[in-house]
């Protein structure tokens, strides 16, 4: 990408410094946007993407340490870890710019500034996200993952340390929680961040499936096995494997996988010579902690193997204020998808989504509220644009009986494959549940 596409966020309190930075860009890049008041900041990114935010330092009216600058950089590279920040410094705090470096910030500019660096900077760093940008194009999308109540803003920060270690993973959350974009931001915040990553639902495998594409075979292994074929431990060397699903394999599955992992290598069905294999391994689970610790399901030899470090994402209803600020994620994302132009809420929107309990977590609300857009006349929305799920309906939450849970899941889906006509693909949507999750439940009711 090329300086003048740029789009440049400057947040600073000292409206001569916006001015002039203003001037000196605009000239230079697609779009430059000013704020003064850094509370805004991440409202503002969740409205509009931009290359590069030039943050101060300083903010007036606060403790005159620079940890104004370093705290809104922490939550800048929390909820956005790839957007890059500069940071602008009076002389006297270069040491604490310097530091600022380790803590992710991209550079920074020192005042009085020279006009020529702070392009020279800003072309570089454009330049450098291009190019990283077209290496991860085959890697997962460098989508932003959004939150910022306290649960989530711990998970940021174990994410920056984890993420460039070789540490095996083990996410927990319910469904639609955000297993998988954790999984995908560790990787690409890794070492390995320009190999393979690989993801394996390895939980709706089958006995016989189940080793032919983990290991791979050789031609002629098998009928139908016209050549050979890499299995994704192979696909996945060098770079990350994500085992989604972790929780529903059998005992006789959990063995064979610990043996690969134990050995670091894989024989390929057929062959008799094992291939080393160099993986970084995430897996994930909806299964609740202490199902998982339950001897008698899942080995214990092999939770320590998969889970030096585990990341728990709770459950959207106790993210409160998570909700707001995904709530503007989506709309944004769904009206520029849909050419709808601009939304606003109204107090009794917002109250009616924190009010629901959202049991599909945030594939729920963003089904929600795609829906919402398609359907919304005005541009204010309002509580009579919210429609949930149907399965919300149907489990009026904590008030419905453990017993009778499993019941009414499956009469709910009946019911909605049958309102669907049979597609499981909308059906799933409608669940606010993935296909795989409707198969799985589907094998699990015998229906
Ligand atoms: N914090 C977040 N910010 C933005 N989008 C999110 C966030 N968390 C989840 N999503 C979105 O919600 C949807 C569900 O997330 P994801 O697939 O990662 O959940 P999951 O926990 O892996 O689900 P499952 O257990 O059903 O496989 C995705 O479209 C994802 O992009």
């Amino acid at each position: 990408m090329q300086l003048k596409n740029a789009r440049i966020l400057i947040i600073d309190d000292d409206e001569d410094v916006l001015i002039a930075l203003k001037l000196l860009l605009k000239q230079k890049v697609n779009e430059v946007v000013t704020a003064k008041n850094p509370n805004t900041i991440l409202s503002i990114l969740t409205k509009e993407s931009f290359d590069v935010v030039i943050l101060d330092m300083n903010f007036n009216g606060l403790v005159n340490t620079g940890n104004e600058g370093i705290f809104w950089l922490n939550k800048i590279k929390s909820s956005y870890p790839r957007l890059q920040v500069v940071l602008i410094t009076a002389y006297a705090d270069i040491d604490l710019a310097v530091r600022s470096l380790k803590l992710g910030a991209a550079d920074f500019i020192v005042k009085p500034w020279k006009n020529d660096k702070i392009i020279e900077i800003l072309t570089d760093l454009v330049h450098q996200k291009s190019s990283s940008n077209s290496k991860a194009v085959s890697l997962a999308s460098t989508q932003r993952i959004v939150g910022e109540s306290e649960p989530m803003q711990h998970i940021f920060s174990k994410l920056d340390k984890i993420a460039p270690t070789d540490a095996n993973v083990l996410i927990l959350g319910e469904n639609g929680t955000g297993k998988d974009l954790i999984a995908r931001a560790i990787h690409e915040n890794s070492l390995r961040k320009n190999q393979s990553f690989v993801k394996v639902d390895i939980g709706s495998l089958t006995e016989s499936l189940f080793e032919s594409e983990l290991f791979g075979y050789v031609k002629g292994a098998f009928t139908g096995a016209n050549t050979d074929r890499k299995g994704r431990f192979e696909e996945a060397h060098g770079g990350t494997l994500f085992l989604d699903e972790i929780g529903n394999i059998s005992l006789n599955q959990q063995a064979r996988l610990l043996t690969v992992l134990q050995n670091r290598k894989v024989t390929p069905i057929g062959s008799n010579k094992a291939i080393d294999i160099d993986i970084r391994l995430i897996c994930a689970t909806n299964m609740p902690i202490q199902e998982l610790a339950d001897e008698s399901r899942f080995r214990k030899d092999l939770i320590y193997r998969i889970n030096t470090v585990d990341i728990t994402i709770p459950a959207l209803r106790i993210r409160g204020t998570d909700i707001t600020l995904l709530a503007h994620h989506f709309v944004s994302l769904y009206a520029e998808k849909y050419n709808k132009g601009e939304y606003s809420f109204t107090p009794g929107f917002i109250k009616k989504l924190k009010e629901h309990s959202f049991p599909g977590n945030v594939r729920e609300l963003q089904y929600t509220l795609e829906r919402t857009i398609i359907m919304a006349e005005g541009h204010e929305l309002t509580e009579n644009d919210l429609s949930f799920s149907v399965i919300e309906q149907a489990l009026p939450a904590e008030t419905t009986k453990q017993t009778n849970l499993e019941a009414i899941e499956k009469k709910t889906i009946l019911r909605v494959i049958d309102e669907n006509n049979g597609n499981i693909s909308k059906s799933a949507k409608a669940l606010g549940i993935t296909r795989t999750a409707l198969y799985r439940r589907l094998n699990k009711y015998d229906l």
